[in-house]
């Protein structure tokens, strides 16, 4: 009841209905709309209240599917999509969220290209639905330029790990909306790079055991990256096995992360623990990530992806947001 009592939303104008689908990619879980005909216009709010899952439909992130531009009809690339998380913030990468759409375009016989390409805010991705059902994503390259990620090193010195660094950061230099308790004296490292989204992936010994809930606002907040940041915490079993939680930027701990998978593997690779093909371990389930090393070449993904449910929900045109408490 304190919850129901503590955040509300009130539904201040005229309800509008759409229509939804319900998947999960390792646990990950997503609403999927249907743009290809138009756009609902939703705004932030909507995402949020679609995503709550108290008051919407619940789920870490909000995939919508749009039709192509003419220019990317014509250079076969067959829809666009663009990606809202439960915070409502745009992202510009999801690999668990590739892996639903591909699924979803078949399964609704929105198209029958296999590998089916697709326009993201981080680019052109390709797509191929396995015979057993599980989906093979081109994430294309890592991206390691610091300012690309974004990262700002200041006057930070990285530590140098195999043929990489990493870099140390001091959670007490967190911003205050962290609204965690970040004033832990350990200095951790990080490794840090994009896979179109941004990534700090660290090294413990034991996932299980590692403070995610606390340490992973800390980092997602921490003002050297400029956009945020997804916080990986990384558990090295062997050098083609590896357990992983991840603290996703604007959605918490998630079940499974796809960039964040991609991210950890290239990170192990560069740093001298993983081979160039890693079977990775999630609390959602198992994720096949390959890369050669070089630099320039594509991360690919392999895992689930699984349509849960269909349903309909009444959104309000303008959500009021959650009461204050
Ligand atoms: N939270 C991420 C987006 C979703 C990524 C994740 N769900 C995946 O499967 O890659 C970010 O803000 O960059």
């Amino acid at each position: 009841m304190a919850t129901q009592a503590a955040f509300g939303w009130r539904l201040i104008m005229a309800a509008m209905k759409i229509r939804f689908t319900k998947m999960q990619g390792a646990g990950n879980d997503f609403v999927v709309l249907d743009e290809t005909q138009g756009r609902f216009g939703l705004e932030p709010a909507h995402y949020r209240f679609l995503a709550d899952r108290h008051f919407g439909v619940g789920a870490d992130q909000i995939l919508s599917v749009r039709a192509p531009t003419p220019e990317d009809a014509a250079a076969g690339i067959a829809f666009g999509y663009v990606i809202h998380n439960a915070d409502g913030g745009e992202v510009e990468n999801c690999g668990n969220g590739a892996r639903c759409f591909a699924r979803y375009v078949h399964e609704r016989g929105l198209t029958q290209d296999n590998p089916v390409r697709v326009r993201t805010a981080s680019g052109v991705l390709s797509l191929a639905v396995q015979p057993d059902g599980r989906v093979t994503v081109d994430m294309g390259a890592p991206v390691f330029e610091l300012a690309r990620v974004p990262f700002e090193p200041g006057a930070r010195t990285p530590m140098v790990v195999g043929s990489w660094q990493m870099w140390p950061l001091d959670l007490k230099e967190n911003r205050p909306m962290a609204g965690a308790n970040c004033d832990s004296d350990a200095l951790i490292h990080v490794a840090v790079l994009s896979m179109g989204n941004p990534h700090a992936v660290l090294r413990v010994d034991d996932v299980a055991r590692a403070e995610v809930e606390v340490l992973g606002p800390c980092i997602e907040h921490h003002p050297a990256f400029l956009r945020r940041v997804n916080a990986g915490f990384m558990q090295v079993v062997d050098r083609s096995n590896i357990r992983l939680r991840v603290f996703e930027r604007g959605a918490g701990e998630t079940l499974a992360c796809g960039t964040g998978a991609c991210a950890a593997v290239v990170a192990g690779i560069r740093l001298g623990w993983l081979d160039s093909r890693v079977d990775v371990r999630t609390r959602g389930g198992r994720l096949t990530i390959e890369w050669s090393g070089r630099l320039e070449d594509s991360v690919h993904m392999t895992g689930p992806a699984v349509t849960v449910f269909e349903g309909e929900i009444e959104l309000p045109e303008h959500p009021a947001g959650p009461d204050a408490p």
